[in-house]
């Protein structure tokens, strides 16, 4: 099949999260599948300033009513696939992706309906008709829109693929700030007290809407886990299914980890003590392998569980446990973990940026990674934490319920999960987590090597899709 990904971040390119993994694994994934893939993405600064692309086309020219987008074509062979960059200054030579480092650009809106408005005109241009177009969360969602609406015959047997991967972000924004849709001729039926949400119009007009973990796909279809969405959502349930992200095992190995300092895999898990003295040598914390350490990656959100973290910091310090956090986000968490940082410097360290050194030395130097989400339509941290034998301790919400399987369970547990969304349960569900590495070490030891042991493939992932796009066509 022929299948563009419409993707506003690629691992390896340009990341700011989770969705650049993805951006990378599953057209590598569908690639190696034989399938013929080609992604098209925004030529942001960082890249402009990285690679020096030349131009696959002529200029290109979009109209609308009353504004001309002149833009150019980019393209790169990236491990044999063909990336095309929507090379538009105005909208994308700026810094950060959808934010400068305080606050979301207040033209997303725009940038973005432009993006997925060029992101057919370049199919065009390339006479590059697509089976399928697979767009990705808010960026990209406005497309299904513009491919059902299209005029002339181009895109007759291309259909389109909507997956959500965050479906607390929706790109609300007032039609009259988005020049590129405001004279849309279908516009109106979108517009609801002067704003278009984004995310809903993917979910209206995509052919086949997914999301990234069975659970999840249930979760949406509740007024609670849905982020209000539950109403369109439940309308396209025929449509609507969970394909589980996977781990890319090539990058997330410890035993060929480059980052590492040393390397180990689940036969011989002696060297990831010395990837813990690593960790704690870096972060500057007393170097000492019988405490425990908690470690975490992400962003700094409150999705990622912060609300009840914060609280639980105090009660945690009282125990013999270390915490390495390392994100980057929102300025009153950074200083909150700061101040507790500088509070207890023997046990707690926050790193405050994006680093994806500390991010592969945390999964493989910690033995507990904690992931206690409000939400989580799949994480994958976690799936890296037990391909380096680093027990998961999450709340049991989206992927993170079907990727961990708790400690109660003993002959299949590979993790500690806590439900309810309060300080309580995090603190009473980490104290299980500290006793079981102190009580029961064989236990603990044999619980890291059957996570390291499972196995969450991108192969598995890209064979579900693929019959999701023959489905869809
Ligand atoms: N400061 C930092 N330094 C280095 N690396 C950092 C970092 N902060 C985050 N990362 C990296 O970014 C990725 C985060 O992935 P997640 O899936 O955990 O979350 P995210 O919420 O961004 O993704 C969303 O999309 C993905 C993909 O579908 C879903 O799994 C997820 O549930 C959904 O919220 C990981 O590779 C992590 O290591």
């Amino acid at each position: 099949m022929k299948i563009v990904f419409a993707i506003s971040e690629v691992e390896e390119l340009v990341k700011t999260g989770g969705l650049a993994d993805v951006g990378k694994a599953l057209p590598l994934a569908l690639n190696k599948a034989g399938e013929d893939v080609a992604i098209v993405m925004p030529y942001y600064k960082e890249l402009a300033e990285t690679y020096n692309l030349s131009t696959a086309c002529d200029t290109q020219i979009l109209f609308c009513e009353g504004k001309v987008y002149h833009f150019d074509i980019r393209m790169m062979d990236w491990h044999s696939i063909n990336v095309y960059f929507v090379d538009y200054p105005d909208y994308f030579m700026r810094d950060g992706l959808y934010s400068n480092a305080y606050e979301a650009y207040a033209d997303n809106g725009e940038r973005f309906s432009f993006f997925s408005g060029a992101v057919l005109q370049t199919l065009k241009a390339l006479s590059l008709v697509p089976d399928v177009i697979h767009c990705h969360d808010w960026h990209t969602a406005v497309l299904p829109y513009l491919l059902s609406h299209d005029q002339g015959g181009f895109f007759e047997r291309t259909r389109s693929v909507f997956t959500i991967h965050n479906a607390a972000f929706q790109g609300v924004h007032q039609i009259q700030q988005i020049p590129f849709l405001r004279h849309h001729p279908n516009i109106q039926s979108q517009v609801h007290g002067g704003y278009i949400n984004m995310l809903q119009m993917g979910i209206e007009f995509a052919t086949k809407v997914t999301t990234v973990s069975p659970n999840y796909a249930q979760e949406l279809l509740t007024d609670l886990g849905s982020h209000g969405l539950h109403e369109r959502l439940v309308k396209r349930q025929a449509d609507l299914s969970g394909i589980l992200n996977g781990c890319d095992y090539t990058q997330w190995n410890p035993a060929t980890d480059s980052f590492l300092p040393a390397n180990y895999d689940a036969d011989n898990l002696h060297a990831k003590q010395t990837c813990k003295q690593g960790l704690q040598k870096k972060a500057g914390l007393p170097v000492n392998t019988t405490v425990p350490l908690i470690g975490m990656v992400c962003r700094l959100t409150d999705q990622k569980g912060f609300g009840y973290i914060l609280p639980i910091l105090d009660d945690l310090a009282k125990h013999n446990v270390q915490i390495v956090i390392v994100g980057t986000g929102d300025p009153k968490v950074c200083m909150d973990l700061d101040e507790f940082a500088q509070q207890h410097p023997n046990q707690f360290n926050f790193i405050n940026g994006f680093s994806t050194e500390y991010a592969h030395l945390v999964e493989a130097g910690a033995d507990f990674f904690l992931m206690p989400s409000q939400f989580e339509p799949c994480g994958l941290n976690q799936m890296y934490s037990l391909a380096y034998g680093t027990i998961p301790i999450v709340r049991a919400v989206g992927g993170l319920k079907d990727t961990v399987v708790d400690n109660t369970h003993s002959d299949a547990a590979t993790g500690f999960m806590f439900t309810s969304p309060t300080p309580e349960a995090l603190l009473t569900c980490i104290r299980r987590a500290l006793l079981f590495y102190y009580e029961h070490p064989n236990e603990f030891r044999a619980m890291q090597k059957r996570g390291m042991h499972t196995r969450f493939t991108w192969q598995a992932a890209a064979e579900q899709y693929l019959s999701l796009y023959q489905s869809a066509v």
